[in-house]
């Protein structure tokens, strides 16, 4: 069963369909199904169990090994694969990746919060910005004191 999984709402039994149940994944928890006992991967925010697709994929199971446990949407569009592969997904999915630890949302946090991953031109770029203001500030109130 999913572990340290979030579950949305759930729907019944009879499939009335009102209700859908998404689990979803954080990216450290696909990261681990990285072996060949098992095998997890995202394509465009949704996590697939290919575990039980290995010998079955038609471009091997090679390149199925090398995405496991990471993003494999760019090399999955790079295949340009069919619209039958597109169709097949469906039988893998499991749930979608957790909504607050996607890379995007890693590296806005990051940014705003100066984290000392955050990309270098954040640590120039601040200070030069901060000392263009201050230059017109200080122009302001000595002109504005010239004047009165
Ligand atoms: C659950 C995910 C995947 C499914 C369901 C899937 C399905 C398929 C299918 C049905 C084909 C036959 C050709 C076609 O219909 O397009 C195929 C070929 C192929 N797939 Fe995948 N695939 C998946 C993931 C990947 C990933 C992550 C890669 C990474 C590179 C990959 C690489 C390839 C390659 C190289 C081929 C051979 C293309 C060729 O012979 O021209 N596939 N795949």
């Amino acid at each position: 069963g999913p572990m340290a999984s979030v579950e949305a709402s759930s729907s019944d039994e009879q499939g009335q369909g009102v209700e859908t149940s998404v689990t979803y994944y954080r990216l450290e928890e696909v990261a681990k199904r990285n072996s060949s006992k098992e095998i997890w991967l995202v394509i465009h925010g949704r996590v697939y169990d290919v575990t039980r697709f290995l010998d079955e994929h038609p471009g091997g199971e090679e390149v199925l090994l090398e995405q496991a446990g990471v993003d494999a949407s760019e090399s999955f569009e790079d295949v340009g694969h069919s619209f039958d592969a597109r169709e097949m997904l469906k039988q893998y999915y499991i749930g979608d990746v957790h909504p607050v630890r996607t890379n995007w949302a890693r590296s806005t946090y990051d940014f705003i919060a100066f984290s000392p991953t955050s990309s270098c031109w954040s640590y120039w770029v601040f200070p030069i910005i901060g000392a263009i203001l201050l230059g017109f500030l200080y122009r302001y109130y000595t002109s504005e004191g010239k004047s009165s």
